[in-house]
């Protein structure tokens, strides 16, 4: 019935799609699609500072640099798609051939991720990092590829399917389109942080990257799949010829006809572009300047995204010294960001059902640029709130010794109290088994250190920019141990644990997640990673054993001191001391919701906005085009997160936020100003005054006996009118 209406009147929609409920079924592949595709890149993108920093061990700068350059990629490849959608494949085909691209990316990013293939001497680190670095290198560039080459076709491909007075399906495509790219995100931002964090690998177990590469690898395959499924029922505009190429040429020539009449003879025109009359439609002409308008108002809009973006980097690095304990539920520091994805579902129905239409019953004229202004403001308002939270974070972190420093703690294994004198402080009387509460600060280099009474000096030699403890023995006379400590708080929330063997025998130590070894007399073990929560301990010695159990929270540093009068077979609770050499991480990482809910409704405010604002300014033939421009904003912003971080090099983080929050503040002035000169259009209404001008133009010249200069200009002018005609009325 209404399944093969004629594209070009397309009341029903275009090609041969069945219709349901006024929709052409050809649009549930296509959002099915993006879902898919969405999930496979946010999911990806979730565990990629991480990868970075915990699998392939860059520092992270280094991690949040790549990260930024990779993202920034992936919205400069949108004009590639674009051009090559529009003057070679169609859209159709571009999505199919970058699908593919981009899911062979993804299986690079997962067969990059697997330690086993370089770990010849099983010890659960890859030996040959730089396979894993070139192989996740080039996956992720096949990935930026196959995302940014199908984003501005995908929406575009969708849009296609609807018929001239579809309108309100049109709109309401678009919608489910941005709720399927959340739905997609929020999914995989879940699900892909908890497939890290599980341990997997063929010779030794580690943090599952690979599988979180995965499972989005999987989805993408599925994303193609559904596309395809579609295949005979999509309708496929023919492409048209490179638009690009043709504003490219139209100004180029502006320019360059200026420049030929530079001398003050002859009459100034309108416009700088007005001097392409003479080759160019006048349509192409008013159609590139309002083009221009607007691309000249998106100068400013990158320093939005360049705060945006940060939510995958900076934001997770903070959470990661965080505390992630919410009771029932423990959330990853790169769960987080599913915080975005659920404020957008519901945000984008409040705002457009309550919000606004409350601030316009108010008589306020809340225009798109208005909405776009108070979406920066939101934004750098999230800006500080991280900033705020930062200083409360950097409060809780300890004071770790500079270069030239050194810090030392002393753990007296004696069964009995020992005095200590140290340099420059008051002599210190040290229980049985116990530690002195905090470290103390040294330059670095040799000191020495009375004990006991009758009073014995020893020399101890302490490293530049270490953290060491002092083993004080129970015969003083004996040797003394000095152990090396962190210098740095235990990555992503674990926490280092080590123990410290007080008696005679040798003690071996394990637990469900960490073996310690066999520890020998007045010895100490290595550090092991222990995750929050309960952990129960069994310390064996031949064939006698005891447990000790205690609860973690996040990012902590503990020495666990065994008793030298610890009795097997017996509850060891008590015969342990617990050390605390770093505190839990203390602050709640519910202290991020705040900057989240700026931040999303920044984007709320300011890209749902935007998108709607390049589509509805943008004229018939170059929807693309700014779409494309669009995005490459986006891929801006990230370029200057990976600039400014790199030239500003500031020490402390919460200054970094406050200089981005400023930055932004400041680009939101200037543009506010430049909004304020904007004039809204209707472009459809300009063309068609346009198109008919000319018409009646044509029709006068025809009666009229030719000049033949006058003939040659029009010659040019018919030709192009005709072309533009012809492709318009494809696009129909
Ligand atoms: C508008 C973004 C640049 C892109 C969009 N992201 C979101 O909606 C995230 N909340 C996307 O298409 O991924």
């Amino acid at each position: 019935m209404a399944d093969k209406e004629d594209p070009k009147n397309g009341k029903m929609g275009k090609g041969k799609s069945k219709v349901v409920c006024g929709y052409p079924l050809s649009i549930f592949f296509i959002v099915v699609n993006e879902f898919c595709e969405r999930f496979s890149y946010y999911g990806m993108r979730a565990v990629l500072v991480l990868y970075f920093k915990y699998f392939l061990r860059w520092d992270d700068d280094l991690a949040t640099s790549i990260y930024h350059t990779f993202v920034a990629l992936c919205y400069l490849t949108p004009i590639l798609g674009a051009i090559v959608a529009d003057s070679w494949l169609g859209k159709f085909k571009t999505i199919i051939y970058l699908s593919i691209v981009y899911a062979v990316g993804q299986v690079a990013m997962a067969v990059s991720a697997i330690h086993d293939i370089t770990d010849s001497d099983r010890d659960g680190t890859p030996d040959s990092m730089t396979f894993h670095i070139v192989l996740s290198m080039v996956g992720l560039f096949l990935i930026a590829l196959g995302t940014g080459g199908i984003k501005p076709c995908v929406a575009a491909f969708g849009g296609d399917q609807f018929g001239e007075h579809q309108d309100r399906q049109r709109r309401t495509f678009f919608s489910v389109f941005y709720l399927c790219i959340n739905g997609g995100s929020l999914l995989s931002t879940i699900i892909t942080p908890v497939l890290r964090a599980q341990e997997c690998g063929i010779y030794s177990k580690q943090k599952c990257y690979s599988l979180a590469f995965g499972v989005p690898a999987a989805l993408m395959v599925v994303a193609l799949v559904v596309f395809i499924i579609g295949s005979g029922m999509y309708y496929k505009a023919e492409p048209q010829g490179n638009i690009m190429l043709d504003v490219c040429k139209c100004i180029g020539f502006a320019i360059k006809n200026r420049y030929r009449h530079r001398s003050k003879q002859y009459p100034k025109r309108q416009h700088w572009m007005d001097w392409a009359e003479e080759k160019y439609d006048k349509l192409l002409i008013a159609q590139i300047k309002m083009v221009l308008k607007v691309l000249f108002l998106y100068i400013p809009l990158p320093m939005f995204w360049t705060l945006f973006d940060q939510k995958g980097s900076r934001w997770t690095l903070q959470a990661t010294t965080m505390d992630g304990n919410f009771g029932a539920l423990v959330i990853q520091p790169d769960q987080m960001q599913t915080v975005n994805p659920i404020l957008i579902l519901t945000l984008v129905p409040i705002m457009d059902s309550l919000i606004y239409p409350l601030i316009k019953k108010c008589g306020l004229n809340f225009t798109p640029l208005k909405r776009m202004t108070v979406g920066m403001l939101l934004a750098a308002i999230a800006f500080v709130c991280a900033a705020l939270v930062q200083i409360q974070i950097d409060k809780t972190l300890p004071t770790f010794p500079s270069t030239s420093q050194s810090q030392l703690k002393l753990l007296n294994m004696g069964s009995n109290s020992v005095t200590v004198k140290l340099p420059g402080n008051d002599a210190l009387i040290l229980p049985a088994a116990q530690a002195s509460n905090d470290y103390y600060m040294f330059q670095a280099g040799q000191i020495d250190i009375s004990f006991g009474n009758p009073e014995m000096t020893k020399p101890v030699t302490l490293g530049s920019g270490q953290r060491q403890t002092l083993l004080i023995p129970s015969t003083l006379s004996d040797e003394l141990q000095m152990t090396n400590d962190l210098t740095s708080k235990p990555q992503e929330g674990n926490n280092a644990i080590r123990f410290v063997n007080g008696m005679k025998t040798a003690v071996n130590v394990s637990t469900a997640a960490a073996d310690f070894g066999l520890i020998e007399p007045f010895y100490y073990s290595n550090y092991s990673q222990i995750k929050n929560g309960k952990a129960t301990f069994t310390l064996r010695s031949g064939s006698q054993s005891c447990e000790y159990s205690t609860n973690f929270g996040f990012g902590s540093s503990y020495t666990f001191f065994i008793h030298s009068t610890l009795v097997f077979g017996s509850n060891c609770q008590d015969s342990v001391t617990a050390v605390e050499d770093i505190k839990p991480n203390s602050v709640h990482m519910a202290l991020q919701i705040p900057q989240y809910f700026f931040i999303t409704a920044g984007e709320v405010m300011f890209s749902v906005t935007g998108l709607e604002f390049s589509y509805s300014q943008a004229p018939s033939n170059m929807k693309a085009v700014l779409q494309a421009g669009w995005l490459f904003t986006v891929a801006i912003g990230n370029f200057i997160v990976l600039i400014v971080a790199e030239l500003a090099k500031i020490p402390k983080q919460w200054a970094e936020y406050v200089l981005f929050a400023s930055l932004l503040v400041a680009v939101c002035v200037i543009f506010s100003i430049m909004a304020y000169f904007y004039t809204y259009i209707d472009p459809t209404e300009i063309e068609a005054q346009f198109k008919k001008k000319i018409n009646e133009d044509d029709e006068d010249d025809k009666s009229k006996p030719g000049k033949a200069e006058v003939e040659m200009v029009k010659r040019d002018s018919i030709k192009c009118h005709d072309e533009y005609d012809k492709a318009t009325q494809t696009k129909m």
